[in-house]
């Protein structure tokens, strides 16, 4: 088997064992009527990116948390957080202060028993390979498995947003940055 081979292996394990009812129990909350914001640390929020940018490119008002115009979360937002180990600070502080103030928030953990998991109105298991150990073992890098899996879970509920709101792929590209 080719090296290529085995990462495609790895990848097509995780998905097999994420569940396509969590992400429509993401879905419910992620509303167009209301502002969604986007936390992630490291390579976990690289793919957090790649998400809001599909988001924005589908219609939503989404905004990156760190970025320098990214306003405050208020009561009534939708927090999604991505941290594939469930545990790291930067993500998880934020996330229990933003449900104390009345925001939905939409976990992404590959353990749904980590502090980030419990916590999630809907939570979305991904359960590749993390820092914390959690997950399908991996012949790859540190979170490699988790990024690649997590990134492939959220282009999945972008579609399903997608075709739920009737956005076509003309839509979208009319949204698309024209300064490339
Ligand atoms: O997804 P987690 O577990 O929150 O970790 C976030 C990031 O922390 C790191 O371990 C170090 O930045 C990255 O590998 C990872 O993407």
């Amino acid at each position: 088997m080719t090296l290529v081979n085995e990462v495609v292996d790895e990848v097509n394990e995780v998905m097999a064992l994420v569940d396509e009812t969590q992400l429509v129990a993401a879905e419910k909350i992620i509303d167009k009527n209301k502002r969604i914001f986007i936390l992630g640390a490291g390579r976990s929020g690289l793919m957090a990116k790649g998400f809001a940018m599909r988001l924005m490119h589908i219609g939503y008002s989404v905004f990156v948390i760190g970025e320098t115009i990214t306003p405050s979360i208020q009561t009534g937002d939708v927090l999604v957080s991505v941290s594939g180990s469930g545990k790291t600070g930067s993500v998880l502080d934020p996330s229990k202060k933003a449900k104390e103030n009345g925001v939905k928030l939409v976990a992404v953990t590959s353990n749904a028993n980590s502090p980030l998991g419990r916590i999630g109105d809907a939570t979305i298991v991904v359960p590749g390979a993390t820092k914390s150990g959690d997950g399908v073992k991996s012949i790859q890098l540190l979170s490699t498995l988790f990024d690649q899996s997590v990134h492939i879970t959220l282009d999945v509920l972008c579609l399903m947003l997608s075709r739920r709101d009737n956005i076509s792929n003309e839509t979208a590209k009319a949204t698309h940055s024209n300064m490339e």
